[in-house]
């Protein structure tokens, strides 16, 4: 599936951008299957805003996002639904976890959401990768915010999906357990040799990026 942006602009953010140039706003660009693509670019800048217009939980722009030559914006419903169970994935920045469910349960849902992809012990598998068997039983919002980031990455990861769109994956975690959480990213987009768009305020090298772009 590709993902290409016409003329995209945010409309509250028009007047700032209009400013300065973008790689990525009011230009046209196109995400190939399979591109592993990073944006990077200071805080405020619209990293939030454009992977929350991606993903479809923001309408308040001119300009066209097409998934596959179709119009985001006219897809809805059972069709959105789906096309969010098997084929797109996201790690929100804000996480977006049921406090009052575990960790496991936060996962889980995602899990059985559609036919199953993985089995259930597959949780327990990227726990252990990840560091956090220990809290599994624990209601998420007791969590540390490292905790929880690697709760929403693990659930991102049991779905089907071609893109995985991730904001700020990593910015509560240490160095040492970013490169497990990338390492297991990187492990699960090949075995389905799909895309994603990860948004940072630094450059790394924690992927082999096919494309680096700045907002
Ligand atoms: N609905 C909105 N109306 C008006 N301004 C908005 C709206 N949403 C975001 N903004 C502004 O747009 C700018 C970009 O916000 P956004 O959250 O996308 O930035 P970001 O690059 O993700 O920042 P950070 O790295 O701090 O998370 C900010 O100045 C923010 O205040």
């Amino acid at each position: 599936m590709e993902i290409q942006l016409q003329q995209l602009v945010p409309i509250p953010l028009k007047e700032k951008f209009s400013q300065r140039p973008s790689n990525i706003w009011n230009t046209g660009i196109a995400f190939r299957a399979g591109d592993w693509i990073k944006i990077v670019a200071p805080s405020g800048t619209g990293k939030t805003t454009l992977m929350n217009i991606l993903y479809k939980v923001r309408h308040d722009y001119e300009g066209s996002v097409k998934w596959d030559n179709r119009d985001l914006k006219s897809i809805t419903g059972d069709d959105l639904a789906k096309l969010r169970q098997q084929n797109v994935s996201v790690i929100f920045q804000d996480l977006r976890l049921f406090e009052n469910l575990t960790a496991r349960e936060n996962i889980e849902l995602n899990r059985v959401l559609q036919k199953p992809f993985y089995e259930a012990a597959t949780i327990d598998d990227m726990a252990g990768l990840l560091g956090i068997s220990h809290i599994l039983e624990q209601r998420a919002g007791v969590c540390s915010y490292g905790e929880q980031q690697r709760i929403a990455i693990i659930r991102a990861l049991v779905q089907p999906f071609e893109w995985l769109i991730m904001d700020e994956p990593f910015s509560h975690l240490d160095n040492a357990n970013t490169h497990k959480a990338a390492d297991l990213i990187a492990t699960e987009c090949k075995k389905r040799k799909a895309g994603f768009v990860l948004t940072d305020l630094d450059e790394d090298s924690l992927f082999p990026y096919t494309h680096v772009y700045s907002l």
